[in-house]
């Protein structure tokens, strides 16, 4: 039987009425799903959390993506945690990824000490250069505690770091006579460049054993395999965040890091190919505590023996660490000495009173040098060279800080820049003062979080006693042999404009004069 049917239901109007409406009907769900989405604090990534336990951390619902291609997210980030009151927790988005971060002391240390957040989130660059298998992205478990127990014991001891002592010593004066080498060719010096080669070579000493001359040969070469690691870690990479755009590789990240790898592996595996060759030949003597860390990761034996490849990203990542924060940090307490002429002056007469008018500075010499650590502990905290620690946490498990429930997979960080600029907890924390570590004698290995510039908890720095060493013996040197003035074209001043890529740097690299002063 035909179905009576009025020609008006075959109308496109009828047909179209019913689609329109659903139409409708579908917009504003969509609508009020993505408004409802918006108004989560902490924005998107948090509202899609699965977690059945909503945190309720104050934070911006909009996702902050302009914060981190900016030069200073650090202080986009702290301003944003005091615009929320949110300086012990506060959460935030980008793309899909959760992230909390904190900017007071107390919030801070539970996040560094707590076991929950013993693992890093591995970037796409970080895992492309292989670093998921080095220390500082390694998964927290047993390779990881293994690598930290043969780095502390072999790379890091104290008794190790003594003795390399007289190498070190040697870097300093090749950094003192290429300054003047400098000074006398072009009358003012750009000391990155020179901090940075004598940082390098020093920690390619402890880890390969081998050392290169400035500005010449596979030193060249070393320096720009370092440079283009640096920066691949520190670009912001779309990918890490939003996933679907990951295989587009729009920054071309991957395609760097690959061809880098290439040249990493054949730059480090010819120098174990070089350590093998020796002892095929019978020239290695192992020296317990002064093997080179080759020899160390070569002489390893059974379950804890690793692979070629595995090793690799273990050196590498120790080169790469161990360069480029110490010579920022030195930059920047430069920049300070000719800033404060009369912070200088103080440190040079602590120094002279020390060593007298005919012996140079020596390791032996730092600790009667009270007021050059100072300096030192002051640059640390106006200048922190990871003024949100350079690499953040990861929830292995749901966590609880405070009263917040923060679930598995967040990415957690600590904005050490903001509590060391936080009037609350330092006096005028904007003035370069370092008397005020004479009268408080912080502690800035990871117990006291008002300073912790080498983070804290089980992933704190390992390298921390050895950065030290360096920073304050290769600055008594500079001090004892140098007068740093501004240069002639900079009217006293100089520019502490900041940006931060893998590490906190000077943008405008400093460049002023070292005038010789009269030493032995
Ligand atoms: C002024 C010098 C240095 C500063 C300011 C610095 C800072 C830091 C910071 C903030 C962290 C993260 C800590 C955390 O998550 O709690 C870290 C980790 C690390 N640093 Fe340093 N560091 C310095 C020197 C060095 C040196 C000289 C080396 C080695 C040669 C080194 C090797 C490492 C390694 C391997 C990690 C990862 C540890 C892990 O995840 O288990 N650092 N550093």
């Amino acid at each position: 039987m035909t179905p009576d049917f009025h020609p008006v239901f075959f109308s496109p109007e009828f047909i179209n009425a019913p689609i329109l409406t659903l139409h409708a009907v579908f917009c504003v769900c969509l609508f009020t799903f993505l408004f409802m989405l918006f108004l989560v604090p902490g924005g998107v990534a948090w509202a899609l959390s699965k977690s059945s336990a909503k945190p309720n951390i104050p934070g911006p619902v909009t996702a902050l993506l302009g914060v981190f291609t900016g030069l200073t997210p650090h202080r986009a980030l702290a301003k944003l945690a005091r615009s929320y009151s949110a300086e012990k927790l506060m959460a935030f988005s980008i793309g899909l990824t959760r992230f909390v971060i904190s900017s007071e002391p107390e919030t801070a240390k539970e996040i560094l000490g707590s076991a929950g957040f013993a693992d890093r989130p591995v970037k796409e660059s970080a895992y492309e250069l292989l670093f998921y298998r080095a220390m500082g992205f390694a998964p927290y478990g047993e390779y990881w505690r293994n690598l930290r127990k043969i780095s502390a014991l072999h790379l890091f001891s104290p008794k190790r770091i003594a003795g390399f002592e007289g190498f070190r010593c040697e870097v300093g004066l090749k950094m003192v006579e290429q300054l003047k080498k400098l000074m006398s060719e072009k009358r003012e010096v750009e000391v990155k460049k020179v901090l940075h080669f004598g940082a390098l070579n020093n920690v390619m000493m402890t880890v390969f054993g081998k050392s290169y001359g400035f500005y010449e040969g596979e030193g060249v070469e070393l320096e720009g395999l370092v440079n283009e690691g640096y920066e691949l870690l520190g670009v912001f990479n779309w990918s890490d965040h939003f996933p679907l755009l990951g295989w587009l590789d729009l920054q071309g990240v991957r395609k760097r890091c690959r061809s880098l790898v290439e040249k990493v592996n054949a730059f480090v595996g010819k120098i174990i190919e070089e350590h093998k060759i020796k002892r095929v030949k019978g020239e290695y003597v192992k020296d317990e505590g002064m093997s080179d860390f080759v020899d160390v990761l070569l002489d390893l034996e059974n379950e804890n023996k690793l692979s070629e490849a595995d090793m690799i990203a273990v050196l590498w990542e120790m080169i790469f660490r161990g360069t480029d924060t110490v010579a920022i940090l030195l930059e920047w307490i430069l920049a300070r000495m000719v800033l404060h002429p009369e912070i200088q002056a103080k440190a040079q007469s602590e120094i002279d009173s020390v060593c007298g008018s005919s012996r140079l500075v020596s390791d032996a010499d730092i600790p009667n040098l009270r007021y050059l650590q100072c300096i030192v502990k002051e640059a640390l905290r106006v200048h922190p060279p990871g003024p949100l620690l350079s690499w953040a946490r990861l929830a292995v498990h749901d966590v609880t800080v405070g009263d917040k429930h923060i679930p598995k997979g967040t990415t957690a960080m600590v904005n050490m820049w903001a509590i060391t600029h936080d009037e609350r907890v330092w006096a005028e924390p904007e003035k370069f003062i370092p008397e005020r570590f004479v009268e408080d004698d912080v502690s800035i290995m990871g117990t006291d979080l008002r300073l912790a510039p080498f983070g804290s908890g089980r992933r704190v720095c390992p390298g921390k006693a050895l950065g030290l060493a360096s920073a304050h013996l290769w600055l008594a040197q500079l001090l004892q042999n140098f007068n740093w003035v501004a240069s002639d074209d900079s009217d006293g001043t100089v520019d502490l404009a900041e940006r931060l890529k893998l590490s906190m740097e000077m943008k405008k690299p400093l460049s002023c004069k070292a005038v010789s002063r009269v030493v032995v």
